[in-house]
């Protein structure tokens, strides 16, 4: 039996033409403790919902007088509160994806599960204001108030405005959203968010960097292993998959995913079940994927990089962030917040930016977005000995290209295009390892600036580093000839 005696006491429609699914949907339904009415058709469906509210419809996409998908249609078209679950044939994912497009709160795949129904039902039933009681998993912070997530996000200009009540409209379904934007725009904070403002933000919120994961370690991290799996595995551990387990799980910079962990991906999201590595059982995980990458996945599509199939599942929502520079009108709300924040920290007053400064950076083209004006605030603070920040803008060249130009073509390094290279990994480490440098020399070794300029975050930047063994002088441990 449900424990919540008010979801129990949940109202729902179920719309099937099988009889015999269709009881099985009902006596599932009312073991939990809901109230259940049926219809084997549209119109019978249309009858139902003239009469009474229901909390929740699960409907069969195929119906002898029409499509699940008119259901929703219409239901939205009345903008009726009712949360609607479709139930898809096997192997259909464009009616899946079509539905959640639609306003489907989430989907099931036949032959229905029933221990998956059972818990997508659970998931929609819920009240969607975040419980008073809920709290947060180990590991996960303590859930914040939708209201206060939201206001952390800072602009009013009408990109910004966008975002937020997209935020909204789309938090309460179950579908995956792709966010996307250049480094440092607020990705992350336009996911949290989503999940501040779902019904499942009393559970776990599990944020991965895919680029930051080692290829081979990949599979372990998001599916688990069982003891033994592997020499020194002493004892199960639980991938992100599990552990976000009705979250929501944020796979940032998703384009950098390797094609081998893409299909493996895939498969867990369509299937809903996920192998530990050394087990022999799959086991069903109810997450949200909320993916972000400041690549064009489009592209790398066409570039063979990136699975059609596996963008498609991922890009149902898309939201779009646009770059500080086309909304400089939020630069002013942006520094008064970071430095409110920064001050608060560091135990100050709040120092003020004069007019000039503020015009300053208007002029600058900020390729890093707020995080480059959260460092350059942070830098102006420390470094400032009066009341009036003094800014140390980089000089440089204005931006002409967008931090994909790493992916996508022959950069100003490529001096003998014609040839090719008899091993690509190397020649590409090689020319990677060469544009780094180079950044990191331009900008005095500040790895915030050099990541800046790249479009690259500090994560990126610190990984690339690492990966291709360059030893900068702040180590300590080389000099520049080491370069
Ligand atoms: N609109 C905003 N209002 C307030 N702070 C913001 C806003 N956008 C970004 N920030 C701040 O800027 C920093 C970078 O944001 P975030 O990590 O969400 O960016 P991102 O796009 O995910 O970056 P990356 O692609 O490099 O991972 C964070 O400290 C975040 O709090």
């Amino acid at each position: 039996m449900a424990s919540n005696t008010t979801l129990s006491n949940a109202r729902i429609l179920v719309v099937d033409d099988e009889p015999d699914l269709r009881t099985l949907y009902e006596l599932t339904l009312l073991r939990e403790g809901y109230r259940v009415e049926t219809a084997g058709n549209l119109a019978e469906a249309l009858q139902h919902l003239g009469e009474r509210r229901f909390d929740v419809v699960i409907t069969d996409m195929r119906l002898p007088d029409g499509l699940g998908l008119e259901l929703i249609q219409q239901l939205r078209a009345q903008q009726r509160p009712e949360r609607c679950v479709v139930i898809t044939a096997y192997g259909s994912a464009e009616n899946a994806v079509e539905s959640l497009k639609t306003g489907a709160f989430d989907y099931l795949t036949k032959p229905v599960d029933l221990k998956q129904f059972r818990s997508v039902i659970a998931s929609a039933v819920q009240d969607p204001a975040p419980r008073p009681t809920a709290v947060g998993r180990a590991g996960s912070p303590l859930p914040e108030s939708s209201d206060a997530v939201l206001q952390r996000l800072v602009g009013e200009s009408d990109s910004m405005r966008r975002v937020k009540e997209r935020i909204v409209k789309v938090a309460r379904s179950m579908a995956p959203v792709l966010v996307h934007g250049e480094s440092g725009t607020g990705k992350e904070l336009v996911a949290r968010a989503i999940h501040a403002n779902s019904h499942r933000t009393g559970s776990a919120w599990v944020a991965v960097n895919c680029s930051a994961i080692p290829e081979s370690l990949l599979e372990a991290e998001f599916f688990g292993s069982k003891k033994g799996a592997y020499t020194g595995s002493t004892q199960d551990r639980v991938g992100f998959f599990q552990a976000a387990s009705g979250g929501t799980l944020f796979l940032d910079e998703i384009g950098d995913l390797p094609l081998s962990m893409q299909s493996k991906l895939l498969r867990a999201i369509q299937e809903r079940c996920i192998r530990p590595i050394g087990s022999s059982q799959e086991e069903p995980v109810d997450v949200r994927i909320i993916s972000a990458t400041h690549k064009d996945l489009s592209l790398e599509v066409l570039a063979g990089r990136f699975r059609q199939d596996l963008y498609y599942r991922l890009d149902v929502i898309e939201i779009e962030i646009a770059p500080l520079r086309e909304r400089r009108e939020d630069l002013p709300a942006l520094c008064q917040t970071l430095l409110r924040r920064i001050a608060f920290e560091a135990g100050i007053p709040v120092p003020t930016l004069s007019k000039a400064g503020l015009e300053q950076l208007s002029q600058d083209p900020l390729p890093g977005n707020v995080r480059e004006l959260e460092n350059l605030l942070q830098r102006a603070v420390a470094l400032s000995d009066g009341d009036e920040l003094q800014l140390e803008l980089t000089a440089r060249q204005p931006l002409t290209q967008d931090a994909s130009f790493l992916d996508s073509g022959p950069t100003p390094l490529d001096d003998d295009q014609t040839t090719i290279p008899s091993d690509l990994q190397s020649h590409l480490d090689t020319q990677e390892r060469d544009i780094l440098i180079q950044a990191l020399r331009e900008t005095g070794f500040n790895r915030t600036a050099a990541a800046a300029r790249l479009g690259l975050s500090q994560r990126q930047m610190g990984y690339r580093i690492a990966r291709l063994n360059i030893v900068t002088p702040h180590s300590g441990e080389l000099s520049d000839e080491s370069l």
